[in-house]
């Protein structure tokens, strides 16, 4: 139960109440009217139920270096995401009299940083590397009772059940593993009394949750790793059951007929749980015992563990049907029913003609492209703006029957995208069209579903899409009648959705499930080949379309165009072409006739003047940042003028209001936030553009 604001923190102005209250509770008096807040009152039962020591000095010895040495090995994870937290704890606590504490979900010490002084007194009770602090052990404490709650904990002084500790004030709270939210360890900042404060409290629980993201982020790593080396033995178990286990032994992946197959070779194990199958977890399988744990109905020939450069990723589970066709075998394309699974592409069928490259990279990625039309696994493009991930998605589609319907989940309000997406009942709200609306996923069933932009997906909303691609069943909004759907997803982004997880703005359960496979589309930067290319195609298009007799590339306009930077890609390098075929219909034979606007791009590479709008040194530390600084300098740029802005960004207007709220940038704000130096390159700008 989630505890008060009050319930949540010490006051020290209680400590002789609390004293007494203690010494009334020894007497035998259980119950201490009032004076104890409910959470220490509880966890002091529960020391009495478990016949903890009241007078112990101090928590117990700590365990040998050799065992000390292998509880850290088993908390790798844990202690790697938490170094660096750890290593600023060592400067950000000097001289403060606190030190901070990690320790594993069994409340073992791992590691302890901070004030060296503090560090000297705290082994004189032991709260040291090596030593447990269970409540059990140690009575009342933060690290313990944080472990026995599970919430944030404040343990104050006299509120410590042992005598030995009552000197002593801590803040603790727990760290959950991000994948099933299982406690995995505990953070806590511990002092003498004197050094009490509200704030060690917050300092834990941030702490706790930096832990966190760093956790999501080394777990997307692993499991990115771990679906790219399946891919290979996945495909070739062709029509045999297959489920795909993480390293801490959970379901994460199954193929269709799966639950089926593992039903009828009388087996229970629950593909939709995330709950871990410890048979199935690296431990057990590195200590050679997984084998031997295995329920009776695994075959040992099933187990395929996939390791790389000695890392146990994962587990996959082949269940062969060579004896006859088994009931779970896929049945050939031809026997399937019309409304079962989206057909696969045929490698035929996936046409990449219309993507324009001689880049090896791009080449390479067209191949793989086309392997994965293949499949019907769910496909993220990610690329910058322009890049061609639609031109990828509309591939990948080829000719396979079924339609091929796209929506941009950025720009669309909350409500729209939802109408958009998912339809709605007749009369669902007032405006509804009569007879309801179709959306977007019921529209593409037996085809496939572009969803462009899907980091934008409000997060509120990403469960219902994940339901879909779960269960394969939709409900238009204000309908209750589910309807089958059966697409192929394709999904794009400019972010980076990792990030966007450990931010938590993106749902990791649906990272993984549209994440499956990904491609990432180069930049036309790092493809200086493709420039001529698209070039010459572009001028050939639109001089043809203006009626103009075809001209060669002339060698300055090339060389404009390959010393420029295509922020907006090859998006952009259409746009300027087109604008440069209309704008000189005499031809283009110098640089300068070509529309370039390096200035507002070139700030996002370069240092912001003043820092104000980029990192100090100029790096860009993610793409959402970045997508946020190029729109703050272009509405800067263009003195605010949003039309402009949005123009200048190659976007809707309705798309840049959208990222502005998203970002919470607002014009007035931006222009504040200009400093003299971009006042004064901006200004220049727009003098240069007459504004
Ligand atoms: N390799 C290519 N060959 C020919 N045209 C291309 C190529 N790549 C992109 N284009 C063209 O560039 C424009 C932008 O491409 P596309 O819409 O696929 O980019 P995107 O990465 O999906 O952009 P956004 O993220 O802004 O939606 C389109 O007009 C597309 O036809």
């Amino acid at each position: 139960m989630a505890q008060t604001v009050d319930q949540m923190f010490s006051n020290p102005g209680d400590e002789l109440a609390v004293t007494q209250a203690w010494e009334s509770f020894l007497n035998g008096q259980t119950r201490s009217a009032g004076a104890l807040r409910t959470l220490v009152d509880v966890s002091w039962q529960r020391c009495a139920e478990a016949n903890v020591d009241p007078n112990r000095r101090a928590g117990p010895t700590p365990v040998s270096e050799q065992d000390l040495y292998l509880l850290r090995e088993r908390r790798r994870d844990l202690l790697e995401a938490s170094a660096p937290v750890m290593a600023c704890a060592r400067d950000y606590l000097a001289e403060t009299g606190a030190l901070m504490a990690l320790a594993d979900a069994q409340s073992a010490i791992l590691s302890t940083e901070g004030d060296s002084p503090a560090l000297s007194l705290a082994e004189h009770i032991q709260l040291v590397p090596g030593t447990r602090w269970s409540e059990h052990l140690c009575g009342t404490n933060a690290i313990g009772t944080a472990l026995a709650v599970g919430q944030p904990v404040q343990i104050h002084s006299a509120e410590h059940f042992c005598a030995g500790i009552k000197r002593w004030t801590c803040s603790a709270t727990v760290v959950r593993h991000p994948a099933d939210g299982e406690i995995i360890g505990v953070v806590d900042v511990s002092g003498l009394s004197s050094t009490f404060n509200r704030q060690s409290l917050a300092l834990v629980v941030t702490t706790a949750s930096r832990i966190e993201n760093r956790l999501v982020m080394a777990e997307m790593e692993r499991r990115y790793r771990l679906l790219d080396v399946a891919m290979a033995p996945w495909s070739a178990a062709g029509r045999d059951a297959v489920v795909l286990f993480d390293r801490r032994g959970c379901p994460i992946k199954a193929s269709e007929h799966a639950q089926i197959a593992i039903a009828d070779a009388g087996g229970a194990l629950d593909l939709a749980s995330v709950r871990s199958v410890p048979a199935f977890s690296a431990a057990s399988m590195r200590r050679g015992v997984g084998h031997a744990q295995l329920p009776a109905w695994i075959r040992a020939e099933w187990i395929e563990p996939l390791v790389v450069k000695g890392e146990h990723l994962g587990t996959l589970l082949v269940m062969r049907s060579s004896q006859g066709r088994a009931r779970w075998a896929a049945p050939p394309a031809a026997e399937r029913q019309p409304l079962a699974l989206a057909p696969a592409t045929p490698p035929e069928l996936a046409s990449f003609s219309h993507v324009l490259t001689e880049d090896p990279a791009m080449l390479e990625l067209i191949q793989r492209a086309q392997q994965l039309a293949r499949s019907k696994v769910p496909v993220l493009l990610q690329g910058e703006t322009g890049a061609g991930k639609e031109e990828f998605a509309k591939g990948i589609h080829g000719a396979r029957k079924g339609s091929y319907v796209a929506l941009n989940c950025g720009g669309l309000s909350r409500e729209l995208l939802a109408s958009e997406l998912f339809g709605y009942a007749d009369g669902a709200f007032t405006g509804a069209r009569k007879g309801g609306m179709v959306g977007k996923i019921e529209a593409a069933h037996g085809g496939t579903l572009f969803l462009d932009e899907i980091g934008e997906m409000p997060l509120d909303m990403q469960p219902q899409l994940l339901r879909v691609l779960e269960q394969g069943e939709l409900y238009r909004l204000g309908d209750n009648a589910p309807r089958r759907v059966d697409f192929r997803l394709v999904a794009a982004t400019h972010r980076d959705l990792r990030q966007e997880v450990a931010a938590g703005r993106f749902r990791m359960d649906l990272y993984y499930r549209v994440a499956v496979t990904s491609l990432r589309i180069p930049a036309l930067r790092e493809r200086p080949g493709d420039i001529a290319l698209l070039a010459r195609h572009f001028l050939e298009r639109f001089r043809r379309e203006q009626g103009q007799v075809p001209e060669p590339l002339a060698a300055p306009v090339l060389a404009g165009l390959l010393a420029y930077s295509w922020p907006g890609n090859v998006r952009e390098l259409r746009n300027v072409i087109e604008g440069a075929v209309l704008t000189c219909p005499e031809g283009l034979s110098r640089e300068d006739q070509l529309q370039l606007d390096p200035g507002l791009f070139a700030d996002l590479q370069a240092p912001a003047p003043g820092g104000v709008l980029g990192d100090e040194d100029g790096s860009v530390a993610s793409m959402a940042e970045g997508e946020e600084r190029l729109i703050a300098r272009a509405v800067a740029a263009s003195g605010g003028n949003l039309t402009l802005a949005a123009r200048r960004l190659n976007i809707a207007k309705s798309t840049l209001y959208a990222k502005m709220r998203r970002y919470g940038l607002s014009r007035d704000g931006i222009a504040g936030a200009v400093t003299g130096a971009v006042r004064g390159a901006v200004a220049g700008r727009l003098s240069v553009l007459g504004e």
